[in-house]
């Protein structure tokens, strides 16, 4: 039976559902000759890692058990039974993981899933890459600081995986990887690529408060854990730029155009997320509603868009015409339309849930039995 070592960075939303999926999955996956050994779970606090790496594994109860306790918003350091395992505090945390990477690394291999929304997560990222061990994101932040960062990152490629990064569980990442591998050269990605925009705008269009559909698109896990990071279109920016670095190239974020959905003095140095979520979102209804009512009198629909051409690269509204493929998009489906030599004239278009824990978690486990050949 191949074993795959897993280290989990992060068990919100995505995290624990990947959990969960893990357990559900048992059995197929020994039906496969494969079984994943979670051997280390973090929060942003504590470390839960098992007395023996090479050895021993959280097992499912106590999988489940951390499910439950992250779902009810407790830290995992009020984990009160945790049998051969040892609890870890965030001071200690970094120099664990790297002692562990150490070790499995370049032996029987290690795998880290980074699950937090975290950019602290890089220099570590970084560093068990140096040391052999494969990583998968949900995460975007390590992909898109500097890009000395993203180098080391995607050094050793076979061995980084990242599909969740952009449109959750949509095989976007690796329709491009597939098209490059070939030799095809890709001039033009449009997409809507944001869950949580597409489901605010086509709601706002049905006639619901803007404020109001943010919280639900939080409440249904689509927004990132402070929901400005989408309503800034950062979250797209970000996604716009792993795409950009995939087509090879060099640039930051600095390069990318965004557009924000709401003013500068509501952003997080200056107003709290509290504060945001009362009285910042209702007072920007008005406006949303506004400029709903005039797209629609055009015969059009407001859509959150990505744009890479040329050496351009850039995110934000626009007006498109309510029958187009974008226009046409409802709830939290992504689509993305890839325009290469051997796709001119119709693109290569993926659409689909593009937001979700279920769906990203799903992604995310996919990507690590990608590693499956990696593993003894
Ligand atoms: N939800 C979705 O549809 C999609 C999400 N993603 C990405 O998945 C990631 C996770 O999202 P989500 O689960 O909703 O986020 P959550 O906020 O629910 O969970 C984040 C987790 O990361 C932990 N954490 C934060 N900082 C650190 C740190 N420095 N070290 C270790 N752990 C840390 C948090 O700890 P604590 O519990 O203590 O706060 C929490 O457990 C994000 O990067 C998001 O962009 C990607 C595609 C789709
Ligand atoms: N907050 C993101 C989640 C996926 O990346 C979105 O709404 O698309």
């Amino acid at each position: 039976m191949k074993s795959i070592p897993v280290v989990l960075l992060g068990c919100g939303g995505v995290g624990t559902q990947l959990l969960q999926h893990i357990v559900s999955c048992r059995s197929l996956h020994a039906k496969q000759g494969l079984v994943l050994r979670v051997v280390g779970v973090c929060d942003s606090k504590s470390l839960i890692l098992v007395s023996d790496v090479f050895t021993k594994d959280l097992d499912d109860s106590l999988l489940l058990e951390i499910c439950r306790l992250k779902n009810s918003s407790s830290s995992l350091a009020t984990l009160t039974s945790f049998g051969e395992c040892k609890v870890f505090t965030n001071l200690e945390l970094k120099r664990k993981v790297l002692d562990i990477a150490a070790l499995l690394g370049k032996s029987i291999g290690l795998t880290f899933v980074d699950c937090t929304a975290s950019s602290e997560t890089v220099g570590v990222l970084c560093r068990v890459v140096e040391l052999g061990c494969c990583v998968v994101l949900a995460n975007k932040k390590p992909l898109t600081s500097d890009m000395d960062d993203y180098e080391k990152l995607v050094l050793h490629p076979r061995h980084i995986r990242h599909e969740s990064t952009v449109g959750a569980g949509l095989p976007v990442i690796t329709s491009i990887n597939r098209l490059l591998a070939s030799g095809d050269t890709i001039a033009r990605i449009i997409g809507s690529l944001s869950g949580t925009l597409g489901y605010v705008m086509s709601e706002v269009e049905d006639g619901k408060p803007f404020s109001e559909v943010v919280k639900a698109a939080k409440g249904l896990g689509y927004t990132e854990p402070d929901p400005r990071d989408d309503l800034s279109g950062m979250d797209v920016a970000r996604k716009a730029l792993i795409l950009a670095r995939l087509l090879g190239w060099r640039i930051n974020m600095d390069n990318i155009k965004v557009e924000s959905l709401y003013p500068q003095e509501m952003g997080p140095n200056t107003m709290s997320l509290d504060d945001f979520m009362a009285s910042g979102l209702p007072s920007l209804d008005k406006d949303i509603e506004e400029k709903t009512k005039v797209a629609s009198i055009n015969g059009n629909v407001l859509r959150y868009v990505c744009m890479i051409e040329g050496s351009s690269c850039l995110v934000g509204i626009k007006e498109l015409p309510k029958d187009s493929p974008l226009g046409r998009l409802r709830g939290s489906d992504n689509v993305v339309e890839i325009y290469s030599r051997c796709y001119s004239e119709l693109p290569l278009v993926i659409q689909g849930a593009g937001a979700g824990n279920d769906t990203t978690a799903a992604g995310v486990l996919a990507d690590i039995l990608d590693f499956q050949d990696l593993f003894p």
